[in-house]
C-alpha cells in the first residue's frame, strides 16, 4: 500500500470571484505502517489538503495515488457521532461487519468498555474522540486520517489517547496521515514529518524520525527535538544568507 501525493495547486474563489491560492506544489509519498504527521500554522491548507488525499475534492491540479479499493478510516477534531445512537451503534454502524471479538478488543484499548451504551450528548470529548477513533479503526482501515485528534484535551488525557493511538497504529498494517498543531505529539508518534509553510501550504522540510516508535523513551524524544531545533535553525540561517 502507497499513497501519493503530487498537487501541483489548489485554489478557492469566494464570493466576490477572487482566487485565494491554498496550496502551492505539494509532493510527499507515504507506505504502510507509516505514520505520516502534517505541521502546519493555522489556516495554511492542511484540512484542504486532506480532503484532495481522501477523495472528497476533486477541484484541485495534480494527482493524487492510492489503491481505489482501500479502506479508509477518518477521524477528525469534531467526533460527528451520531447522537442519537449509542457508542456501540456508532461503531457497529460504520463497520457491520466487525465481529464481536474485534469490537471487544478496540473498546479495551480505548478503555470504552463501560460506554458502549451510552449516547454521544452523555460522552465529554475525551470519551467522544475515543469513540471516533474506535468507528475508524472497527473498518480496518487501510488509510487512517487523523485531524488533530488530540486538540483541546488537558495533557494527561492527550498522552493517554496518543498512547492508545500508537496500540491501534501497530495493531495492523495501516498508513496513517495525523494533522497537528504539536511537535510533541509530532515526534511521539510520527515516522515522517512534514513541516509547511503559511498558505498556500507547500513543504519546507520533510524530516524522517528513524528511531521506531516503540522504542522512544523521553530520552530519545528530546534528542529528536534538539535535533530538529538545530535543524531549522540552521535552515533560517540558509535562508538568512540567500
Ligand atoms: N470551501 C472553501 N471555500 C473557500 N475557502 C476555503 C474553503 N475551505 C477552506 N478555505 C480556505 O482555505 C484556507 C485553508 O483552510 P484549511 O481549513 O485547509 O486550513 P487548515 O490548515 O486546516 O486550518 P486549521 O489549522 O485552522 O484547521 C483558509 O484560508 C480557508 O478560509
Amino acid at each position: 500500500m502507497r499513497l501519493e501525493v503530487d498537487i501541483t495547486s489548489k485554489a478557492f474563489k469566494n464570493a466576490a470571484g477572487d482566487t485565494q491560492d491554498v496550496l502551492a506544489p505539494i509532493n510527499l509519498a507515504l507506505v504502510s505502517g507509516e505514520v505520516g504527521v502534517l505541521v502546519g500554522p493555522s489556516g495554511c491548507g492542511k484540512s484542504t489538503m486532506l480532503r484532495i488525499i481522501l477523495g472528497l475534492d476533486p477541484d484541485f491540479e495534480g494527482a493524487v495515488v492510492r489503491p481505489p479499493d482501500a479502506r479508509i478510516g477518518m477521524v477528525f477534531q469534531e467526533p460527528r457521532l451520531l447522537p442519537w445512537r449509542s457508542v456501540e451503534q456508532n461503531v457497529r454502524l460504520a463497520a457491520p461487519d466487525a465481529d464481536d471479538a474485534k469490537l471487544a478488543e478496540l473498546f479495551k484499548i480505548l478503555e470504552l468498555e463501560a460506554h458502549r451504551s451510552h449516547f454521544p450528548g452523555e460522552l465529554s470529548l475525551g470519551l467522544a474522540r475515543r469513540v471516533a477513533l474506535a468507528r475508524a479503526f472497527a473498518v480496518e482501515p487501510d488509510i487512517l486520517v487523523l485531524d488533530e485528534p488530540l486538540a483541546s484535551l488537558d495533557d494527561a488525557l492527550a498522552a493517554r489517547l496518543r498512547e492508545e493511538i500508537a496500540t491501534l497504529v501497530a495493531s495492523r498494517p495501516v498508513l496513517t496521515l495525523l494533522v497537528t498543531h504539536s511537535l510533541d505529539d509530532a515526534v511521539r508518534l510520527g515516522d515522517r514529518l512534514f513541516f509547511l509553510s503559511p498558505r498556500p501550504a507547500r513543504i519546507l522540510t520533510e524530516v524522517p524520525i528513524t528511531i521506531p516508535r516503540a522504542a522512544r523513551g523521553e530520552a530519545e524524544i528530546a534528542a529528536i527535538k534538539a535535533g530538529l531545533a538545530r535543524r531549522t535553525q540552521g535552515e533560517r540561517a540558509a535562508r538568512d544568507v540567500s
